[in-house]
């Protein structure tokens, strides 16, 4: 099934913390296939008010998968096989700034990609594509978030660099001082290649970082631990759920979503001549790029 009416459908990828959305009706976990292999966990589709949604949670359930192991290509593919028009990304992050607090939420807006273990694209040898992250989020899904955030009374920041890094391990002291001195705002391991696979698949992209720990650079913080991640990540996730349940409305209202740039995102990013394409190739793509590769 894929969304050629691009009736908007809200996808969220839950974090750490987030493996389920209470309220939904309809509810029933699915399993969807997809041609780059095992994602994460069976989706979970239901409705919020009304609005049909689709959650899976990044890690499975019971948090199996570790940041290196998840397969954000069949992630993203199912997403946008079941229809998912806009995709909003809820992780745990550590913060590298005085002012960003534990319990806040950062909507992200620049990333750096530290990641090295990683598929990073869906296309390749046989179909080559270059979108572009120069704006790596969808400032319009972005708007929205900041609307419902605010309306949920959490306390935020619009606007933020999160460095991505390959993980298990926490930073080092010395790694930490380094990603401040880029300006790097918070820290975490999952959003990259998520939010370029996202692009790649031509979804409306958008991710609330909610801020669990200083990581190991503050003073008079302790150094990062699962712990105390989760302490804080008890009282965000419901925060989470709050802040989702008051997105669904304004997507449906939002006329301006179709002409959205992101929806389009791979007019101009092919390549390969289309007598040089692998047909094998075209095939896995069907969902992710099927509005262009169709004759
Ligand atoms: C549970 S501590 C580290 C873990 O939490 C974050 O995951 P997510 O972004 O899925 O919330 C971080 O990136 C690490 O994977
Ligand atoms: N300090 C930190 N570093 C990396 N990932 C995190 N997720 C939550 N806190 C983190």
């Amino acid at each position: 099934m894929t969304n050629s009416s691009q009736t908007p459908v809200l996808g969220i990828i839950g974090g750490s913390g987030v493996y389920d959305i209470e309220g939904l009706s309809h509810k029933r976990w699915e399993r969807v296939d997809s041609p780059f292999g095992k994602p994460s966990d069976e989706l979970l589709l239901g409705e919020l008010d009304g609005q049909s949604m689709v959650f899976l949670p990044r890690h499975g359930r019971g948090h199996r998968i570790p940041p290196s192991e998840i397969n954000f290509r069949a992630n993203i593919d199912v997403m946008k096989r079941v229809g998912v028009t806009d995709l909003i990304s809820v992780s745990a992050v550590g913060s590298l700034r005085e002012n960003l607090r534990p319990g806040m939420f950062v909507i992200v807006d620049q990333f750096i990609d530290r990641t090295f273990a990683r598929e990073k694209s869906f296309f390749g040898t046989g179909l080559v594509a270059h979108v572009s992250m120069a704006h790596p989020v969808c400032s319009r899904l972005g708007d929205h978030i900041e609307a419902a955030t605010r309306e949920a009374g959490i306390e935020f920041a619009r606007g933020g660099t999160y460095l991505v890094m390959e993980g298990p391990q926490f930073s080092s002291l010395a790694e930490s001082e380094l990603y401040r001195s880029w300006n790097a705002d918070v820290i975490g391991m999952t959003n990259m290649p998520e939010a370029k696979l996202a692009r790649e698949a031509e979804l409306c992209y958008a991710s609330v970082a909610m801020v669990t720990d200083f990581d190991c650079w503050h003073p008079d913080h302790d150094d990062v631990t699962v712990d105390a991640i989760v302490k804080v990540l008890l009282a965000n996730a419901d925060n989470a759920r709050h802040m989702v349940s008051r997105v669904t409305p304004r997507l449906r209202s939002d006329a301006s979503a179709a002409a959205c740039g992101c929806r389009s995102a791979l007019q101009h990013a092919l390549i390969t001549a289309p007598e040089a394409r692998d047909p094998e190739m075209l095939r896995r793509l069907d969902a992710v790029a099927g509005r262009l590769l169709r004759s």
